[in-house]
């Protein structure tokens, strides 16, 4: 262990000596870097049916749209908030291609209901062992073990991999929760207890009832939690996990595998992470800021963050910016509404305040330090800790979260590049290698 330390310092400058590559080459051999453009247009790699993102018309920026199997994001959202079982309607819709009647609703929940068992000792021979403070990985882990419980763990048949995935959606809050009281309990040296989850309930309200010692949730809170759900479920087939999703399903790999991939991208602070950091970031902030109705003060706070003097020193400004939205992320729009009723219900009013200074100078600060093109605002974690907070939900837990609700999406899209019997995904690096021995022909992809 200690020959391993001492040497890294050293192993590391050799790294990067030779895995620098010049800022310009980019421009040289037309790369696109992130394969974004300078405008956040993505390289096209592929087509889907099942979400569609709106961040330009006419060639300019424009307010985000977000379009789920042909029917905008605050329609389904305003369609079901009342219902309680907005996730599961539109898991539907996401996975079938159209949103159920009634009747085929019910009989979907009732699948997911039966579907939400875990193996027998699962949690004690599984989530138990070696808890971590990390629920991302622990979920990973429980992912990955599952698939030695399914004697059919390896077939990519339509209907198999359709059975996975639903019992996957069902199962995710529990392999969440049960991972964190694990951990609540063996590092924080809490009480234990493991609740059942309550076929009578939707996902959002097992979520609050598996998580809380008593049981006991509002409708107002399972309904907000379940709006949360549908704001995270889907977001094309580019970004980062749901595209992790599409690669590791094209090269024929198993279903475990694939969403056990996906989750860890998502975990990633540049990615559905970032939902811990903006609740971390704001701590801070609030440590450092001494007067917080001063802009002046925030905008200060704010620039040392760009200039990576502050907070986690990566220079981001957390739940800020998007690969494609320009002008506004619509999730945000939204989830800001229930922020709102969220803080007078709970007298988080002032806390509230500050969310809303940040959101307006962080973007002015970002848009005069870098060259943004498209513009620059606040994405759907800006809001989402601080709704989760209010719910009573532990950090820990924000990004599992996230997790519940784009496992959803991330099967649609599994299954619609089995469906498509898509070829195996492998784009091309252009090699500025420099070769050192003999002549040969250059090779120009690798
Ligand atoms: C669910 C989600 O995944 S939503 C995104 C959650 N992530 C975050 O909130 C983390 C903070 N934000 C970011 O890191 C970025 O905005 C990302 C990763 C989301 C998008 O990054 P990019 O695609 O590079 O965005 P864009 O092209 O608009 O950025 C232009 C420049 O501004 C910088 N920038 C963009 N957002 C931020 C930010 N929040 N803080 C600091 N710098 C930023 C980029 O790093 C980039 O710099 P570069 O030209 O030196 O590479
Ligand atoms: O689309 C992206 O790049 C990131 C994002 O907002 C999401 O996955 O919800």
């Amino acid at each position: 262990m200690n020959l391993i330390q001492t040497d890294m310092q050293g192993y590391s400058e050799m790294c990067r000596k030779n895995d620098c590559i010049p800022e310009g080459d980019y421009q040289k051999y037309e790369v696109k870097r992130g394969l974004r453009d300078l405008s956040g247009q993505g390289v096209v790699a592929g087509l889907t049916n099942i979400s569609k993102i709106v961040a330009f018309r006419d060639g300019k920026p424009c307010d985000g749209e977000l379009w789920y199997r042909g029917y905008k994001i605050e329609e389904l959202v305003h369609r079901y908030v009342n219902n309680l079982y907005g996730y599961e309607n539109l898991t539907y819709l996401l996975l079938f291609g159209e949103l159920p009647e009634e009747a085929e609703a019910g009989k979907f929940i009732s699948i997911l209901e039966e579907a939400r068992e875990l193996p027998t000792n699962f949690t004690r021979d599984v989530i138990m062992k070696a808890p971590t403070r990390d629920i991302m990985n622990s979920m990973t882990r429980s992912i990955l073990t599952l698939a030695s419980y399914d004697e059919k763990s390896q077939n990519t048949d339509l209907e198999n991999v359709l059975r996975q995935c639903l019992q996957l959606i069902a199962v995710f809050p529990m392999l969440a929760i049960y991972g964190y009281h694990a951990y609540n309990h063996y590092e924080n040296l809490q009480s234990m207890y493991i609740h059942r989850p309550d076929p009578e309930a939707s996902t959002a309200g097992n979520i609050l009832r598996l998580l809380r010692p008593d049981s006991r949730y509002t409708e107002v809170e399972a309904k907000a939690l379940d709006a949360a759900l549908m704001l995270h479920m889907e977001h094309g087939g580019g970004n980062n996990s749901t595209f992790t999703t599409r690669v590791v399903t094209s090269s024929g790999s198993d279903t475990y595998a694939t969403i056990a991939a996906a989750m860890s991208s998502l975990k990633g602070p540049r990615h559905g992470g970032a939902n811990i950091k903006v609740m971390e970031m704001m701590d801070d902030l609030r440590e450092k800021v001494r007067d917080q109705q001063d802009d002046d003060e925030i905008r200060s706070y704010l620039e040392k963050i760009l200039d990576k003097k502050e907070f986690d020193r990566k220079g981001l400004i957390y739940g800020m910016g998007h690969a494609v939205y320009s002008l506004s992320d619509p999730r945000e729009r939204l989830f800001k509404k229930y922020v709102q009723l969220l803080a007078k219900a709970k007298g988080r009013e002032e806390d509230l305040e500050l969310y809303m200074r940040v959101e307006k100078l962080a973007p002015e600060a970002i848009r005069d330090r870098f060259r943004i093109y498209k513009g620059v605002s606040p994405n759907v974690d800006f809001y989402s800790g601080f709704v989760y907070d209010m719910l009573g939900i532990p950090r820990e837990l924000y990004t599992p979260i996230f997790a519940v609700a784009r496992v959803a999406g991330w099967s649609a899209h599994r299954i619609e590049e089995i469906v498509g019997q898509g070829k195996i995904i492998r784009p091309a690096y252009r090699s500025i290698m420099e070769e050192r021995q003999g002549s040969g022909d250059q090779t120009r992809e690798g």
